[in-house]
């Protein structure tokens, strides 16, 4: 185990490179563990949550920086959070910042100044505007505001907590039975999950490398929202179905458990690196019935020459994410989120469109996002439906009666309702042609 200051300076070195890169801390995260292999769980787990919470806070511990006429940096971040998120007082954070071989530079005198000044005070102040009391990125406020009414800052504060670890048992290798039975045995306390049949829950910090079935393949990690989602599908075995935004395959390698190994599904996307993992996932869940394609563009011409042959299509859009603020704390704080909502609209509207097209007659179409924003939900099913003669919406309660969602036609979940990421998904039904009547018919 680390030393209580190295630990920090450690933490300090991964929040300054999730800072300075563009990417999404989680892939940041994963390469930084991975350079330091040796770290035990322990250590692992204290900096992985330092760096969570300082991200789930960002607006409110910028604001107090602001307030104070200090930079916004990561270190004067942390500091604001040891003292006004951890309670700590000036002499604990000096005997971390001490100066020492491969710990944090010791407290300047403005730095102690400033921890002198914010001692008990709390972090939330009246001051603060909505935006940052409820750390919600000024370009999302007002559609946010307008969808939740007064839930809205329900919504925002369960947004700010820890989620629980979703997994989803690989029907394939294992039976929930058995995996609940061993994690139990690991000293874990799963619960099953009360949506998902195969979702278990964890809420005990940990982490996965301590879980052998997420090696074998027999568990994924999979929130609940998402196995839901891939259950709307209701492949059968046998079934050909599409998954058009398969990405690194968690839907797809869920669909094929579904189908029990019997049937194709095809995982589409145009990100090859995606695909590539998607292939892995798949063998080591032992799932034949899958193959991969790269698409150019949603409007790629492997679409047009399967036209009309699959039971099944899930197009499971690029979306703003706000969904999954609980879990990515960083992306709200993106650039890409702010500047690209007209965009990722028309984008799913091209997407949805082009991939209707591979759906039989009698055949269904889901559409899902990990959005919470109308625009990009139920407003883009309007949009198709108004666009798009044959189709029609299959009610939510005539598919999973016992589902309950914040939207009488589709599925929405929420994290304050549903304590899961926040997902939309709406099931379409391509019309069988009609039957014209023969003259004998009529007789
Ligand atoms: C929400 S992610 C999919 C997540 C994935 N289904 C899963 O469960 O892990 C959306 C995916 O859409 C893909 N995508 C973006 N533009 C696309 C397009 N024009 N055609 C097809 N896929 C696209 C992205 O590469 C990304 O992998």
């Amino acid at each position: 185990m680390l030393t209580p200051a190295i630990q920090m300076q450690t933490a300090l070195d991964l929040i300054q490179e999730v800072d300075r890169a563009a990417r999404p801390a989680d892939a940041i995260v994963s390469a930084f563990f991975r350079t330091h292999r040796k770290m035990e769980d322990a250590d692992r787990g204290a900096i992985f949550g330092l760096l969570q919470d300082m991200l789930r806070h960002r607006a409110r511990l910028g604001w107090w920086l602001a307030r104070h006429g200090r930079s916004d940096t990561p270190r004067n971040r942390l500091l604001v959070w040891l003292t006004l998120g951890q309670g700590r007082g000036p002499d604990q954070i000096h005997r971390l910042f001490n100066g020492r071989k491969f710990a944090p530079e010791a407290l300047s005198q403005n730095e102690h100044s400033l921890l002198i000044k914010l001692q008990g005070v709390a972090l939330i102040h009246r001051d603060m505007p909505d935006e940052v009391r409820l750390e919600c990125p000024d370009w999302a406020l007002a559609p946010l505001q307008a969808r939740f009414g007064d839930g809205f800052e329900a919504e925002m504060t369960a947004m700010l907590t820890p989620p629980t670890l979703g997994l989803r048992v690989n029907t394939l290798k294992a039976t929930r039975k058995d995996m609940l039975r061993e994690l139990a045995n690991l000293g874990l306390s799963p619960e099953p999950s009360e949506v998902a049949p195969n979702g278990i829950r964890i809420r005990k910090r940990l982490s996965l490398t301590r879980l052998p079935a997420l090696k074998s393949g027999a568990l994924e990690v999979q929130d609940e929202g998402s196995q839901l989602v891939a259950g709307l599908v209701d492949a059968q075995p046998g079934d050909r179905v599409a998954d058009f935004c398969a990405g690194a395959g968690g839907k797809t390698l869920a669909i094929a458990a579904q189908m029990q190994g019997k049937g194709l599904v095809v995982a589409c996307d145009i990100n090859q690196g995606r695909l590539k993992r998607c292939t892995e996932r798949l063998r080591k869940a032992g799932a034949h019935n899958a193959q991969t394609q790269v698409l150019t563009s949603e409007t790629d011409k492997w679409i047009k020459r399967r036209k009309g042959s699959f039971d099944r299509v899930l197009v499971d859009a690029p979306c703003s994410g706000t969904g999954t603020w609980r879990r990515n704390p960083d992306a709200r704080w993106r650039p890409e989120e702010e500047q690209g909502l007209e965009s990722l609209i028309a984008l799913q509207a091209r997407i949805l469109a082009s991939a209707a097209r591979l759906v039989k007659p009698g055949g269904r179409l889901v559409y899902a996002t990990c959005s919470l924003l109308p625009e990009e939900n139920e407003g883009q099913i309007e949009t198709f439906l108004a666009k798009t003669p044959g189709f029609k919406v299959v009610p939510l309660p005539q598919i999973a009666p016992d589902l309950r969602s914040c939207h009488e036609a589709y599925l929405s979940l929420t994290p304050a309702q549903h304590d899961t990421d926040g997902f939309f998904a709406a099931v379409l039904q391509r019309d069988l042609p009609e039957v014209k009547e023969t003259p004998e018919d009529a007789e």
